[in-house]
């Protein structure tokens, strides 16, 4: 295995000379309803959007994973993966609705997108593998990544079968059918990621989740 350590504060630079992005679109196509589309965003907004997120108030997600979360447009409060509350908070901040406006512009999307969940990743931290509440949310789910690259594991959840994808800061990854409704995502918990036999030190990575808030929570 080639031992290709990457510190990721120097990745956005070492990225284009990486050419990983060819090799992780064919990988993807295995996923029915996965899209990953490298380099969404530019250096210059991953930047702004990171300074503008980091101006906005963060809660912590729950005693269990102690990450930091935020949500706009609608909270959604879950105990023990169940949903027990979910509160309008009035529109999307500009920088996130310009995403959403964007996204529907480029026809990712059918509506513009009105629940965005910020994830805040610190190396050694992870999120437990999931479909996302199928009654809270659309069909169609929209992360932007930000920061460092960390991986994401998907798992089927009738056939156990696994893939990953390294999520690059400035991609977007567009879940929507059984990728949506039967693969579960997560994130191990790790400091470092091994990926196509190159390994990826952690750092601070931040996600951007767009979302439909379902019809019962408007
Ligand atoms: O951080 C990510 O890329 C995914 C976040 C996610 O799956 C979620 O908030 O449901
Ligand atoms: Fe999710």
């Amino acid at each position: 295995m080639q031992n290709f350590l990457m510190k990721a504060t120097d990745c956005q630079l070492d990225m284009t000379k990486l050419d990983l992005d060819i090799f992780q679109e064919s990988e993807t196509l295995t996923i029915p309803g996965l899209t990953y589309i490298p380099n969404y965003v530019d250096v210059q907004q991953q930047n702004q959007l990171l300074k503008e997120i980091d101006e906005q108030e963060w809660s912590i997600e729950s005693l269990e994973s102690a990450r930091r979360i935020q949500q706009h447009g609608y909270r959604y409060e879950y105990q023990n993966g169940i949903l027990v509350a979910c509160n309008y908070l009035g529109d999307l901040p500009d920088w996130a609705m310009q995403i959403a406006k964007g996204l529907y512009g480029d026809r990712l999307t059918e509506i513009i997108l009105d629940q965005v969940t910020v994830n805040e990743y610190e190396p050694g931290q992870g999120l437990r593998s999931h479909i996302d509440c199928v009654t809270c949310f659309g069909d169609t789910l929209i992360t932007l990544s930000l920061g460092s690259p960390y991986m994401m594991e998907f798992t089927h959840s009738q056939t156990q079968e696994r893939r990953e994808l390294l999520l690059l800061p400035g991609s977007l990854l567009v879940l929507k059918g059984e990728a949506r409704y039967v693969w579960q995502h997560g994130v191990m918990p790790r400091d470092r990621d091994s990926y196509q036999g190159r390994e990826f030190i952690r750092s601070r990575r931040v996600s951007i989740t767009f979302r439909e808030a379902a019809f019962p929570y408007k």
